[in-house]
């Protein structure tokens, strides 16, 4: 796999419009209507801030951690390297093909098959037709569902559901592995089957990105991190600093 992977932000921010409760709900917009109020006081919708002016290098060989309390921007941030989200403003280059480990549920059908799944997942989370495809039956071993996947997904538990996510998501490779902590997925045996192969999937990636709460786990899997604060890159360097601004903030303190 080429080691050429690389991420570039610059002054990167997303906002999300959002209407209130109240703008939205039918009464008040026959209220509106009725009182013939015009386009003009139409109401504008409050702007949420996710991310802000973020500047941000990522290459090959890189293993970055984000960090930052709820509402940081940590998903957010990750849905811009996957280009599930556009900036509307800066600018983001991302040369490498994109494996996109989170977002756990987009791409699934409770009504089709586990079969038909794993071709709908794979394709959401950046996988070509004919890989998944070529690869079908090794995932189905992974799963260990046997003839379940011939049934709906709806029919399945939810540790069930968790083996079929993650056999799609780790049989395919990826240059750049974006991924948050649901690592700790299924059963005891499963999750260590898992763990061993996410291990050998992030060891091929040329760039790891992880976004998490988890201290022990950047700890263990990142050589860089970043702190997110409202929005905002607060601290980037090595994987220790950063823990150590990020416990002291939250008063926690160092293992
Ligand atoms: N679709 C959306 N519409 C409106 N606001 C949103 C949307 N998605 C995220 N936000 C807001 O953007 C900010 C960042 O959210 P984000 O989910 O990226 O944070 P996070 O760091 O991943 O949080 P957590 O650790 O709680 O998962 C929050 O204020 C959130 O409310």
């Amino acid at each position: 796999m080429s080691s050429a992977a690389h991420i570039v932000l610059r002054n990167v921010s997303v906002a999300f419009p959002v209407l209130s409760f109240r703008d939205r709900s039918l009464r008040s917009r026959f209220v509106r209507a009725v009182t013939l109020r015009s386009a003009g006081n139409a109401p504008r919708p409050r702007l949420v801030s996710a991310l802000n002016g973020v500047d941000l290098e990522i290459r090959a060989g890189d293993r970055l951690g984000i960090i930052g309390a709820n509402g940081a921007g940590k998903t957010t941030l990750l849905r811009v390297l996957a280009g599930i989200y556009h900036p509307t403003a800066g600018t983001v280059d991302v040369c490498g093909r994109c494996l996109s480990l989170f977002d756990l549920a987009a791409g699934f059908d409770e009504e089709a098959t586990g079969y038909e799944n794993i071709l709908r997942r794979g394709l959401v989370i950046g996988a070509r037709r004919t890989e998944i495809e070529a690869r079908r039956a090794e995932i189905a071993e992974f799963t260990e569902l046997g003839d379940r996947l011939d049934l709906p997904l709806r029919t399945y538990s939810s540790g069930m559901m968790l083996r079929l996510i993650f056999a799609v998501a780790t049989a395919i490779e990826g240059e750049i592995v974006l991924l948050d902590e649901w690592i700790g997925v299924g059963d005891q045996q499963f999750r260590k089957k898992a763990r061993q192969r996410l291990d050998a999937i992030v060891a091929r990636a040329g760039i790891l990105v992880l976004a998490s709460h988890d201290i022990d786990l950047i700890k263990n899997t990142c050589n860089r991190a970043i702190l997110l604060r409202e929005g905002r890159i607060a601290a980037a360097g090595s994987t220790e600093d950063i823990l150590d601004q990020y416990l002291a903030g939250t008063g926690e303190g160092r293992a």
